[in-house]
């Protein structure tokens, strides 16, 4: 089974304009909402592939209620611990010339609602899959996900994690099977600017040295890198197409990766695989208006590695 853990998921309040006049009323010319959260939205395109899982984390509040129900109407099976206190975020996503994202905070999580989350996670069964996936709330300790790590250390699982600076830095002597920073946020962790992807795969093999078995960093338009645990190196361009949304691409691309893995069954090609999936759902849900469908992934397969 699949599980993905949201500690701050979100209703994405996505907003159209033209453009932003600060200081003045702006007025939309379109308006959605949408359940949001990394790990949230790994489990809605595992889900449009047809990879049953289940989504935990918090909740809170009215906000809370109306993310389960949305979950539930999709089809995506949730298992959240309902918070006493505060509500759950709501993340504004305006898209006008430029893309421009504010994130709310999110709940406080108290120390036993964090060792509900614990108890639901000891349940899980070598050979799961479990992806920890964006922010924790401020109130947190930056080693919240490598907390989770060791104490799962013994369950052979395979434990995907997407997340930024300490709190992804502190989980590699974990052995993570996958890490998915972007292109920025491997810069940010060595302090450099990342130019090309001879750059990317100088430091994603500091990471790899550092505990990570599989490092996947994505560069949004300009496409992504993965040194794999068996010593392969996959290179990537972008695929072609026009962006509608980027919100969820590296998301979408972490789905993918789990799903080409998986179609795969962890056999020979399974890297390649993982990587070319990745590739392809990541940029299907960019070209799309929301995150990708199934029939998107597979287009977008055919039209950029010529093969279903
Ligand atoms: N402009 C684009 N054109 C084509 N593909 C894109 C574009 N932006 C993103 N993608 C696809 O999605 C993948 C992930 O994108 P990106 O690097 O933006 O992830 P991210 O920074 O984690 O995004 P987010 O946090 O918004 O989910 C890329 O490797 C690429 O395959
Ligand atoms: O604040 P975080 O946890 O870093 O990111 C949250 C978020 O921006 O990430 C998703 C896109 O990746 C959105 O659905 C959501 O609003």
């Amino acid at each position: 089974m699949i599980y993905t853990v949201s500690f701050n998921p979100s209703l994405d309040y996505v907003q159209d304009l033209d453009c932003v006049n600060l200081g003045y009323v702006n007025r939309t010319s379109g308006e959605k909402i949408l359940p949001g959260g990394k790990g949230i939205n790994v489990s809605m395109v595992l889900k449009n592939l047809g990879f049953e899982n289940q989504a935990l984390g918090f909740t809170a509040g009215f906000t809370g209620e109306v993310l389960k129900s949305m979950l539930k109407a999709k089809g995506v099976e949730s298992d959240f611990i309902e918070l006493d206190a505060g509500m759950t975020r709501i993340n504004v996503k305006i898209r006008a010339k430029e893309e421009t994202e504010i994130n709310g905070q999110g709940p406080k999580i108290s120390a036993d609602a964090l060792e509900q989350l614990y108890q639901k996670l000891e349940t899980l069964q070598g050979g799961d899959i479990l992806v920890l996936a964006g922010s924790i709330p401020e109130s947190m300790p930056q080693s919240a996900y490598m907390d989770i790590m060791k104490r799962l250390q013994d369950k052979k699982l395979k434990i995907v994690v997407d997340a930024t600076r300490d709190l992804l830095v502190n989980v590699l002597p974990y052995k993570p099977f996958m890490i998915k920073p972007n292109n920025f946020e491997l810069g940010e962790i060595f302090g450099v600017e990342i130019k090309d992807k001879d750059d990317v795969c100088k430091y994603a093999k500091k990471l790899q040295e550092q505990g990570a078995r599989n490092v996947l960093v994505s560069m949004a338009g300009d496409g992504a890198v993965l040194l794999a645990e068996d010593g392969s190196e996959y290179r990537a361009e972008a695929p072609k197409g026009t962006v509608k949304n980027s919100v969820g691409a590296g998301d979408s691309m972490v789905a993918g990766f789990i799903a080409g893995y998986l179609i795969t069954d962890g056999g020979a090609d399974a890297y390649r695989n993982a990587f070319e999936m990745g590739v392809c759902t990541g940029s299907a849900s960019a070209f799309s208006e929301e995150l990708a469908t199934k029939e998107e992934v597979e287009g977008l397969y055919v039209k950029t590695f010529g093969k279903k």
